[in-house]
């Protein structure tokens, strides 16, 4: 079963109509990186899955359940690491990650809990400092451990890339990849064709509100990756 499944997606705000037709499906242990411009519709995109947005035609189907009628059982399966991971500033990171799992029903002892930040790339030492202290990469590294904790089924990531130092970008990468290795499906709106290609198993460029290309980015370098987004952006 597709872990997401957006089917023939319409969506207008007034006369402007940011996606027109989309369609996309993702299984389970997939990485699709969803390229465009700015103003090509990523995050309405997103806000569709999450049941923020109701689209004006077509179906949003997460695992099964339509994120239009059940928002909140469609996001149950969901996690959404926005640009700017928020967390409570005073609570370390070990604390912010038991105070949102058991938001989300969850018990996890301190030992489970470190563990899950540690998998994640939050050192020892970081794990016990007030988030206030904390890096965009470390904040993202404590959603993703919530994701983790809470076995969602599809990870939602918005520009996760942009503003991170080569090393915390490639480390990032390995935490996504690990995640999608143990099944999460992940969506991830960007332009970072550097990180697309080492990581992503499918890229789609979003152009006149479709996925107008499906490309394995194995098959291709970054300049011609490039080329084809650059290509899009022009017709
Ligand atoms: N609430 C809204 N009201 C009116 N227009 C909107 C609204 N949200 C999005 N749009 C329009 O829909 C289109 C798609 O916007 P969206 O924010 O999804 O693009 P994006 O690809 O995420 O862009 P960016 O890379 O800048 O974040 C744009 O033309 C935008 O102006």
């Amino acid at each position: 079963m597709n872990v997401l499944a957006m089917t023939n997606v319409q969506k207008k705000f007034g006369a402007r109509t940011a996606l027109d037709g989309l369609d996309l499906k993702l299984s389970s242990g997939e990485v699709f990186a969803l390229l465009g411009p700015n103003g090509a519709g990523k995050t309405t995109t997103i806000n569709l899955i999450l049941g923020f947005l109701k689209a004006d035609v077509g179906v949003v189907d997460v695992c099964g359940i339509d994120a239009a009628l059940e928002p909140l059982r469609a996001r149950q399966h969901i996690a959404y690491i926005p640009e700017q991971v928020a967390l409570y500033a005073t609570m370390s990171g070990l604390d912010n990650l038991r105070y949102f799992t058991t938001l989300a029903g969850l018990t996890l002892d301190a030992e489970r809990s470190s563990e899950l930040l540690t998998e994640a790339g939050l050192t020892l030492e970081a794990q016990h400092r007030p988030a206030q202290s904390y890096s965009k990469g470390m904040r993202q590294k404590v959603g993703i451990a919530i994701a983790m904790a809470r076995s969602a089924k599809l990870l939602l990531l918005d520009e996760p890339t942009s503003g991170l130092d080569p090393s915390a970008s490639a480390e990032f990468s390995r935490v996504v990849r690990a995640a999608a290795d143990r099944g999460t499906a992940v969506l991830m709106a960007t332009h970072d064709l550097y990180r697309i290609k080492e990581l992503a198993d499918r890229v789609g460029v979003l152009h006149r509100g479709r996925v107008a290309e499906d490309i394995d980015p194995a098959a291709l370098d970054h300049v011609a990756l490039e080329q084809i987004y650059m290509e899009r952006l022009s017709t």
